[in-house]
């Protein structure tokens, strides 16, 4: 079943055509790697996808309670609540709060506490509280992260703080995650474990995962299925094998490693 259609969905900035008439899908608990060359136009389709940016054509579905929901023209924040969460290319932590509360602000729509019982501080506040604090050391611990849940984020080395990113993103519950470049600056060995990391959330979760990555051996070993844009049209779609030997995609990437 299809969580996610995308159907001739184009972005024109002024005279530049960034996504041009772009169709695609993605199953439920599929994880899928869009690539291509710099200025493809990857970033500007995930903008579109999580209501950055409204498409200048085309159609985004998404499956909300076995009914397919059209997103366009919805705000980021009402994306969420469909379900669909992301991380940025550029870090977007709250540098000056701890690990934890970093987490606990990013789980705040799921919390269900009224306001009533947050100012009065009842018993059940402090309930939830702690039931919320358990989740997110258990999201921490997925990334090695629970030691340091009492540290200031922006302590964090980089590569935890990408990780970091990636746990307030799944702290919101989404069924659809998207990455944008996870590994970037990442080291080769914290990008090995990401790329374990990356595994063990679809299969813990279940959810659908997208991803941009330039890291072709991150993408080779985690996507079942690969898409790839090139001057913001889509020029090839397949499993990773098929797109490593795929005469156009080599021609795409011609000058840069592949
Ligand atoms: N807000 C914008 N206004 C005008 N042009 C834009 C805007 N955002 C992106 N572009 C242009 O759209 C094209 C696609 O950019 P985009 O950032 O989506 O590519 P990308 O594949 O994500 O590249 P990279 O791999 O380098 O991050 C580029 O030519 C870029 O300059």
């Amino acid at each position: 079943m299809s969580v996610l259609k995308v159907e001739e969905l184009s972005k024109q900035f002024g005279g530049l055509i960034a996504v041009d008439n772009v169709s695609m899908h993605i199953e439920s608990g599929e994880l899928i790697g869009l690539i291509g060359p710099n200025g493809a136009g990857k970033t500007t389709l995930f903008n579109l996808l999580t209501g950055v940016y409204e498409p200048s054509a085309g159609d985004i579905c998404f499956m909300v309670d076995e009914r397919e929901k059209r997103l366009n023209g919805l705000k980021p924040f009402k994306i969420t609540d469909c379900g669909i969460a992301r991380t940025f290319q550029n870090i977007r932590l709250f540098s000056q709060m701890s690990v934890m509360e970093n987490v606990l602000i990013a789980m705040h729509p799921h919390s269900g506490e009224g306001v009533f019982s947050s100012i009065l501080r009842l018993p059940q506040f402090y309930r939830k509280e702690e039931k919320l604090r358990e989740e997110s050391l258990r999201l921490l611990d997925l990334f090695q992260l629970a030691d340091k849940a009492d540290q200031l984020a922006g302590s964090l080395a980089y590569g935890e703080q990408r990780c970091l990113e990636i746990v307030r993103a799944l702290a919101t519950k989404p069924k659809l995650l998207f990455l944008d470049e996870p590994a970037a600056g990442m080291n080769p060995k914290e990008t090995n474990q990401l790329t374990q990391q990356i595994s063990k959330i679809r299969s813990e979760f279940g959810i659908s995962i997208i991803l941009i990555e330039h890291d072709m051996s991150l993408v080779m070993e985690v996507c079942d299925r690969i898409y790839v844009l090139d001057y913001g049209k889509l020029i090839a779609e397949g499993e990773p094998e098929e797109i490593r030997t795929n005469p156009i995609v080599i021609k795409a990437y011609l000058g840069e490693e592949f």
